[in-house]
């Protein structure tokens, strides 16, 4: 299956965490890492994988606007395509998570189905946060082999 694994980030934790995926999914899988999404470039049908750091107050990280843009102002049907979101916060923000929520949220409402529920991963009590990422895409990644 073609697996676009779609990357908001600043400092680079959500990058490492989306290395650990694209190297758990790259055997069975079509797998690119996308830094700088651009809408016309990302594969439909496919599975996206959000996973996305919170900055600001809430906000989507910078790398990542041009495309969360382009989805709230020109609303593409996504009905072709699958997804699930990582998203990477800490709790001592009360926006804790708050972009990987606004994906989700989006990507849910222009008729992308999710795959899997978010995960949410709090860096004040996960030092390591590919770890739980990890675990989390191996407890169900086979059935991407089906879907
Ligand atoms: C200026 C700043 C603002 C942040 N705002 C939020 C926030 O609103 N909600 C949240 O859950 N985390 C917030 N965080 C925490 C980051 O999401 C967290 O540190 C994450 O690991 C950064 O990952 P990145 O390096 O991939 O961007 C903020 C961090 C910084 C430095």
């Amino acid at each position: 299956m073609d697996i676009e694994i779609i990357v908001g980030s600043t400092l680079g934790s959500a990058e490492y965490v989306a290395d650990e995926l694209e190297a758990l999914l790259k055997e069975q899988h079509q797998v690119k890492i996308h830094l700088d999404a651009e809408f016309s470039e990302l594969k439909q049908p496919a599975f996206w994988l959000i996973c996305s750091s919170t900055h600001g107050a809430g906000d989507v990280p910078d790398n990542l606007q041009p495309f969360f843009q382009y989805l709230l102002e020109q609303q593409p049907d996504l009905s072709a395509v699958s997804y699930s979101v990582v998203a990477i916060g800490s709790s001592s923000y009360d926006t804790f998570c708050g972009a990987g929520k606004d994906l989700d949220q989006t990507l849910n409402k222009l008729g992308a189905k999710k795959l899997k529920e978010r995960l949410e991963i709090d860096v004040d009590l996960e030092p390591v946060p590919e770890e739980p990422a990890a675990s989390w895409l191996e407890s169900w990644k086979n059935e991407l082999n089906v879907s």
